[in-house]
């Protein structure tokens, strides 16, 4: 099959590529570059372009003659989601047109989506399944639900089939070093608690401990990219004309942020210094998924069910590459 990947040279979208390759499919990055790296899919194709441009996104699915896109390219932080709403839904709302416009015009009817767990807001149950009510915090997570509204409607309109997979917290990186996370700013946890131990910054600070959680800190579900991968390749190898199906993929297990920071310590094999500060705007306490569909209707199993084997990973990347791709 042939998969054209937006985003593809982002942090989750290299890693599904390289790993759809490795299975023998054909692919094709299409990304503007403005957070994600050429080098993390060395030795593969990719187009330089925005999905805003919808030309240059249409020529580029039919010179490809793609089969299928992968849709990742997204503006992702959520607290710069509040200061500015405006780039979130031009991005992720308007971007998400722009390339449901192109596949029609190109004539490539099947997409994975690439959407967030945060379309859930808060959970009043311990674990999320693809039944929670949606409920999204932050304008973030709209922009994520208002895309999945619109390929909904587009595919029972217009003949297209897609496959939505609401990921939990992508961790990690790739176990031969070719691959990881390389964000600036960075802002997710993991990476931010490694860089105490690699000098790179002093102590983490940790956004608030008075959370209804056992220890007071926010839990996430942590699944490693390599996970994520499969779970894509399952998803696009089931997704047909007519296909309208919603999977959560998370490990469903839960870390707390004190326990991630005492994961790092173990895995570093030394303390890590940390601050309590306040709460940080739209983070729900618990966000932690029921994988039970993705596992019983494709077969889904994550390799990384171990917090510490999945930081191993990570610290293993941000030690042989402290400045990422560029060294
Ligand atoms: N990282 C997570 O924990 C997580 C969790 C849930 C959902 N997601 C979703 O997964 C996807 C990838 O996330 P990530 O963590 O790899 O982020 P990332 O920033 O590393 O990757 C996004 C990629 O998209 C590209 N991009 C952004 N806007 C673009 C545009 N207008 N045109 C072309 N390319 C553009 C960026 O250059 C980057 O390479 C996003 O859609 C994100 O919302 C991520
Ligand atoms: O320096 C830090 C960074 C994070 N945290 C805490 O660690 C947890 C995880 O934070 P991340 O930013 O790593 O992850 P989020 O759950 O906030 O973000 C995830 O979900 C978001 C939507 O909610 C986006 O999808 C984003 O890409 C994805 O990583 C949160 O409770 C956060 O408050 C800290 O305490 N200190």
């Amino acid at each position: 099959m042939k998969i054209l990947i937006t985003g593809g040279a982002g942090y989750v979208g290299s890693a599904c590529l390289r790993y759809v390759a490795e299975q023998g499919h054909e692919v094709m990055a299409y990304d503007n570059l403005t957070m994600g790296h050429a080098q993390a899919v060395e030795g593969h194709p990719i187009v330089q372009g925005d999905i805003a441009d919808t030309e240059l996104l249409t020529n580029t699915l039919r010179d490809f003659g793609a089969d299928a896109v992968m849709h990742f390219a997204a503006a992702t932080y959520v607290g710069e989601s509040v200061q500015n709403p405006e780039l979130y839904y031009r991005n992720n709302v308007g971007g998400t047109l722009s390339l449901l416009n192109a596949m029609r015009a190109a004539d490539v009817p099947r997409m994975l989506f690439s959407s967030t767990c945060a379309a859930y807001g808060m959970a009043d149950s311990d674990t999320m399944s693809e039944a929670t009510p949606l409920d999204p915090f932050s304008p973030y997570a709209r922009t994520k639900l208002a895309a999945e509204w619109m390929i909904r409607d587009f595919a029972h309109a217009y003949d297209m089939g897609f496959t939505l997979l609401r990921y939990f917290n992508a961790s990690g990186a790739d176990a031969n070093g070719r691959h990881g996370e390389d964000h600036t700013p960075e802002s997710h946890l993991i990476p931010l608690v490694l860089q105490v131990p690699l000098s790179q910054r002093n102590k983490i600070m940790v956004f608030g401990e008075d959370y209804p959680t056992p220890d007071g800190t926010c839990i996430r579900d942590y699944v490693h990219t390599h996970d994520l991968a499969s779970a894509h390749l399952l998803a696009i190898e089931a997704t047909e004309v007519g296909t309208d199906e919603v999977f959560n993929i998370g490990t469903g297990i839960g870390q707390s942020v004190m326990q991630i920071i005492e994961a790092c310590e173990r895995v570093a094999g030394q303390s890590i210094a940390r601050e309590v500060v306040a709460r940080r705007p739209g983070d729900p306490p618990k966000l932690v998924a029921d994988p039970t569909k993705i596992k019983t209707k494709l077969g889904w199993e994550p390799q990384y069910t171990d917090i510490d084997a999945n930081i191993a990973t990570a610290w293993a990347w941000h030690k042989a590459r402290p400045n990422g791709y560029h060294g």
